[in-house]
């Protein structure tokens, strides 16, 4: 790189990542991350010099993107629905999707009080983190199979201030056990099936755990058990609400139709018009 100046060490990035097929734009999450700045900080100082140091780091992140590392395990973070997450190679990066997931889900309890969740598949701890920060009222506990997930989870927890319960388990498992009956489950499941792999960037293929990622044959693998453990786990009049892959939503639904017969099932668009989550009210 042949910049000192941080409005042309941005412009070689964006050039540079175009040419490797990357985000053109990685590069201002790079220097914010460089110069510990938030995009206003940013545009007043473009015409600012970078020391050695901080040209050389910049570069350096800069082709570690080009390589196909995610910006977010560079930076080390993501933003999800307004507060920052740490991430790492141990857990799926938070998605808008899910977002979205959780803005229906707080909708659906919004007349509770008190209400208990439970989100499973945590992950970074995104949704269960949200949900307590949210609804402070409410008892929240958020299951994984990844005990490193969960320390992941654990510490954006610390960090956010949020008191979650973590339990290390398979789907629904530490919740029946415990005899814990919620009244939002709330989860965004392994959903890609397998065979897909082969058609994702390596973006994501080689960087993001694959436990996180798929979901069997067709995709659809976690769905059924969870159907199957549901009645189990939702108190009379509770809700549950899952994330699906575009397409999927049918298929969902009548799952957990077939486990809940009288229950009331509500197929949900993302803001994109794909069909992307599914509601069960009991
Ligand atoms: C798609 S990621 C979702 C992470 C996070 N909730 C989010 O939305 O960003 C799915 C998560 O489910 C976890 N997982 C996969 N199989 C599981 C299982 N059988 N029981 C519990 N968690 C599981 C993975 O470790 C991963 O953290």
């Amino acid at each position: 790189m042949v910049a000192n100046k941080i409005y042309e060490a941005l412009h070689w990035a964006s050039s540079f990542l175009i040419k490797h097929d990357r985000d053109a734009n990685a590069g201002e999450y790079m220097m914010k991350h460089i110069l510990q700045a938030e995009r206003p900080q940013l545009l007043a100082r473009l015409h600012e010099t970078l020391t050695d140091e901080q040209a050389a780091e910049f570069d350096r992140l800069v082709r570690l993107h080009a390589d196909g590392v995610p910006v977010q395990h560079i930076t080390g973070t993501e933003e999800f629905y307004g507060r920052t997450f740490m991430v790492n190679g141990h857990v799926l990066i938070p998605r808008p999707e899910t977002e979205e997931l959780v803005y229906h889900s707080l909708e659906k309890i919004a007349h509770m009080k008190s209400p208990v969740i439970a989100d499973i598949g945590t992950g970074s701890g995104a949704i269960a983190v949200t949900m307590k920060n949210e609804r402070p009222d409410a008892a929240v506990y958020a299951v994984d199979l990844s005990e490193a997930a969960l320390q992941t989870a654990r510490q954006n927890a610390q960090i956010l201030n949020a008191d979650v319960h973590f339990l290390y388990g398979d789907l629904l498992e530490p919740l029946i056990s415990r005899h814990i009956k919620v009244d939002l489950l709330v989860s965004n499941p392994p959903y890609i099936p397998i065979d897909e792999r082969e058609t994702l960037s390596t973006v994501v293929v080689d960087h993001e755990p694959h436990m996180a990622l798929f979901g069997g044959e067709d995709g659809l693998d976690l769905y059924r058990k969870m159907a199957k453990q549901l009645p189990f786990v939702l108190q009379e009049g509770g809700v549950a609400g899952v994330e699906t892959g575009a397409g999927q939503t049918e298929a969902v639904a009548a799952l957990f139709q077939k486990a809940f017969p009288d229950g009331k099932v509500q197929i949900i668009d993302d803001i994109n018009g794909k069909d992307r989550m599914v509601f069960l009210h009991v």
